[in-house]
């Protein structure tokens, strides 16, 4: 784990109080784990470490129970007393230009609506959490700014999140709310050498999808006068790229023909149940031997660092958590994103004068796009599949601490032979080649995010082959598009519609897809813009997630209740609603 100076310190905290965790999660003192852990102490650790090693818990569950609950009241403040809302600048400044044109009244008010939203979900730290760092597991940069937060149970600044949000401030003209949230997010790559998950400290173990770069360009085409953002900017991302390009995330393959690519998996750096979710990671673990249960936590936290938790991706026998396997993956999508990174820091280096970075930068980006062409784009397909990598074997040794297979998948079927050693070495500095793998056959959205991302140029027969095949997926539904065709029960499965998805998709189309991709894309736009703004009519909700099959209904699955709010909903509504109008159309084509 990378930490420094005061996450240190409030990790070291994590570590001492320890046991009180344990046993306050598994007593369930709170219907959702998150709880606990977002609550400040009201006293330095070592005090209530030292409250709680005098503590005597009764057998009797109920009792303990009572004894717990008793001690936070005592020692812990309730949640959400280390923020303070605060109103964004430039929220009281007229609505921007596009907005008051918009000509359906209803839909006028609901953008309206959204717009307001921004200031609802804005919040700051308190002075406490700069004071008593310890106390707490909000993780600040250096220089902390107001951000926005996703709402309701998440209620700090989220990696991935960021970018829809971002946009949605953009369009809203909040240009230094966005400034600061960007801000947020260098500050903590300069101190951590990433972008975490979530300002927690719980997520300092993993980051999220890698969409920084575009946020930046996003600001950076906003403000183009700003002449710092690129200067400060390039230098975090040159160590974020570094983070997500060497093992254990970064990984060497052999293809049949016995060319060498390097690609990126996700990989958490924690083998422990996730705090946040504490609980259910010792369920989903019960009945393996410890070493087992350690590397299935890794598994289950590298899909949390996904974003994509969880979803039959990761799932070895597509449908039981616990052959979760998401370190065998090597994601088409994650690797899409960093050649968006690439490509966008050989522009900023460029633009900075630095030819000889930008030159570097775009062989790294011409490198990762032919591997991604020669082993994952299914040309019968139309898409680009995630790769599966040999399982690595039956246990957990030190070798799975270093990033390998997962104990408790099955292997996946040898069509390209090799050993599973190779898949272990994969995750060592000395990057010995993988050579078995084989491409998934699971059908997910994320199949397409390479077109999003650029990965084959506009117009071209692979685009239109992309296009059609979205079309032919069957995730194409009445209300939204399915994350995938799976019904597992898990939240980005079958049959959710996630906005951030959704609004790749519909930007993919419209960039790279030929005429038939923009006829898809408003109309992907319209239906995600009539879910939206119907779930809105009827419950006043912004849902963090979508049916795909019943316009305007929450999502449903996973480990929490379907939440409200929401960042990357408001801002993928905002954004459509300002590129697409209000054009409500009858069917998709
Ligand atoms: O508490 C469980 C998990 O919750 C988060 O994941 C979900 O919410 C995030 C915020 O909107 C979103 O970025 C992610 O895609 C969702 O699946 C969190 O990111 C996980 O790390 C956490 O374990």
């Amino acid at each position: 784990m990378q930490a420094t100076g005061q996450s240190t310190l409030q990790l070291q905290n994590a570590s001492l109080l320890a046991p009180f965790l344990h046993e306050a999660q598994t007593a369930r003192l709170f219907p959702d784990s998150k709880t606990l852990v977002d609550m400040p102490l009201a006293a330095p650790p070592k005090e209530v470490a030292a409250a709680y090693a005098s503590l005597r818990l009764p057998d009797n569950e109920e009792q303990r129970r009572a004894v717990l609950q008793q001690f936070c009241r005592s020692w812990m403040l309730p949640v959400e007393s280390d923020l303070r809302a605060v109103l964004p600048q430039s929220a009281a400044a007229p609505p921007p230009g596009w907005l008051p044109h918009i000509s359906d009244p209803g839909i006028r008010q609901w953008a309206e609506a959204l717009r307001r939203m921004w200031g609802v979900l804005c919040r700051e730290a308190t002075p406490d959490v700069l004071l008593h760092p310890d106390r707490h597991t909000l993780l600040l940069p250096a220089r902390p700014c107001p951000f926005v937060i996703p709402g309701a149970r998440f209620r700090e600044q989220y990696y991935w999140d960021s970018l829809w949000s971002l946009r949605g401030m953009l369009v809203c003209g909040l240009v230094e709310l966005a400034q600061g949230v960007v801000s947020n997010m260098l500050g903590l790559v300069e101190v951590h050498g990433f972008v975490p998950n979530g300002m927690r400290t719980y997520y300092l173990n993993r980051s999220q999808p890698p969409l920084l770069s575009q946020m930046v360009a996003a600001l950076h085409a906003a403000t183009p006068d700003d002449s710092q953002l690129l200067l400060r900017a390039l230098p975090a991302l040159l160590r974020e790229h570094s983070y997500w390009s060497t093992a254990p995330k970064g990984v060497v393959l052999r293809a049949s023909d016995g060319q060498t690519h390097q690609l990126s998996r996700y990989w958490a750096d924690w083998s422990q149940p996730r705090p946040e979710s504490y609980r259910e990671d010792v369920s989903t673990a019960a009945g393996l031997p410890p070493a087992g249960a350690a590397a299935l936590w890794r598994e289950l936290a590298s899909a949390a660092e996904s974003g994509w938790d969880f979803s039959s991706r990761w799932l070895a026998d597509g449908v039981s958590l616990n052959s979760c396997r998401t370190t065998q993956v090597v994601p088409a999508d994650l690797n899409a994103f960093l050649y968006q990174m690439e490509c966008n820091i050989a522009a900023f280096a460029s633009e900075l004068g630095q030819a000889e970075l930008a030159a570097s930068f775009e062989e790294h980006a011409q490198r990762r796009l032919a591997a991604m062409q020669a082993l994952m784009w299914d040309v019968a397909g139309g898409q680009w599949r995630d790769l599966v990598l040999a399982a690595h074997g039956d246990t957990q040794t030190d070798a799975a601490a270093e990033g390998t297979a997962v104990a408790t998948g099955a292997a996946a079927p040898a069509e390209i032979t090799a050993t599973a050693a190779a898949t272990a070495a994969a995750a060592n500095e000395t990057c010995s080649a993988v050579t078995s793998f084989q491409q998934s056959t699971v059908v997910a959205a994320s199949n397409w995010v390479p077109l999003y991302c650029g990965c084959t140029p506009a117009g071209s027969p692979d685009a239109e082959l992309a296009v059609t095949s979205l079309q032919a997926s069957g995730l194409l539904q009445a209300a939204g598009v399915a994350v995938s065709l799976n019904d597992t029960g898990q939240q980005w499965d079958w049959p959710n519609a996630w906005p951030p998805i959704t609004c790749m998709l519909v930007e993919g189309c419209e960039a790279y897809g030929g005429m038939a991709g923009s006829k898809l894309a408003a109309a992907l736009a319209q239906q995600y813009l009539a879910t939206a703004h119907s779930a809105w009519g009827q419950s006043g909700r912004n849902y963090e997630k979508f049916d795909s099959r019943r316009q305007g209904a929450a999502g449903g699955g996973g480990e929490y209740e379907c939440v409200d709010g929401f960042g990357w909903t408001n801002g993928a509504a905002l954004v459509l609603l300002q590129r697409y109008g209000w054009r409500p159309a009858k069917e998709l084509p």
